[in-house]
């Protein structure tokens, strides 16, 4: 079985707005649906997690339903950091999934997920038991001498630029999220699974990325989503 948890526990107040960024209406359509509608359509999704912000349960519930988000199975609070949003919706499934199943993390403000994006990372994580999307990176990356100045740069061809969503067999999140917490490694300034797990020595592996997989974070992400949306009218805009 494979397992979505999205990750919708932030109020986004770098957007500037009075809601949380992943219920803003887009064309009528709040973005954390065009984000769900990613993993419903999906044919190896077999189930959707939500971490949610509190206080927007319901609302979320509503949605789901007024959109034919069937997939939905569960809905469970936010913590204070993004590692605990994660680790809260992990523990959530202890007991409801297998060892094996594969949990696939996403953050509710990537609307643009793709098919074959996801497929590549369900087919990794099965592979290797855990897989990120990646991409090249194409800048110069300089390392800060002081607020003003460098004298050092990091070859980029050495770089990966990593995004969710990222794969892992549910033993090995499970166990890793308990350990991390229990040794408080890899959650104080690491605040994803992905470095938490590297802190931890586990060893990640690469899928497939995709330029288009943006992550609304500002106003400016907003309206490049909106021109992405109206640019791909016939798929997205029915
Ligand atoms: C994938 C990610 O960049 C962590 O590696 C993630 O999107 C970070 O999310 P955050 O909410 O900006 O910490």
């Amino acid at each position: 079985m494979n397992v979505a948890i999205i990750i919708a526990g932030g109020s986004g107040s770098r957007m500037g707005q009075d809601i949380p960024k992943q219920f803003i209406n887009v064309y009528d359509k709040p973005v954390l649906i065009y984000t769900l509608e990613g993993f419903q359509k999906h044919p190896q999704i077999d189930a959707i997690e939500v971490v949610c912000i509190d206080g927007w349960h319901d609302v979320l519930g509503a949605y789901a339903k007024q959109f034919g988000i069937d997939k939905l199975k569960w809905v469970v609070s936010g913590g204070e950091t993004g590692q605990e949003s994660i680790r809260n919706g992990v523990y959530q499934l202890e007991g409801k999934v297998s060892q094996d199943d594969i949990v696939i993390i996403h953050d509710g403000i990537r609307p643009l997920v793709d098919e074959t994006i996801l497929t590549d990372v369900i087919i990794k994580a099965q592979k290797y038991g855990n897989a990120v999307t990646s991409l090249p990176y194409n800048e110069q990356i300089f390392v800060i001498d002081d607020e003003v100045s460098t004298t050092r740069f990091i070859p980029r061809e050495t770089l990966r630029r990593v995004s969710t969503p990222q794969a892992y067999r549910f033993d090995l999140i499970d166990s890793k999220y308990h350990e991390a917490y229990e040794k408080e490694i890899g959650i104080y300034g690491s605040h994803y699974t992905n470095t938490m797990m590297v802190e931890l020595g586990v060893r990640l592996y690469f899928a497939a990325g995709s330029d288009k997989n943006i992550k609304l974070t500002t106003k400016d992400d907003l309206e490049m989503f909106k021109a992405y949306l109206k640019s791909d009218k016939d798929n997205w805009l029915k």
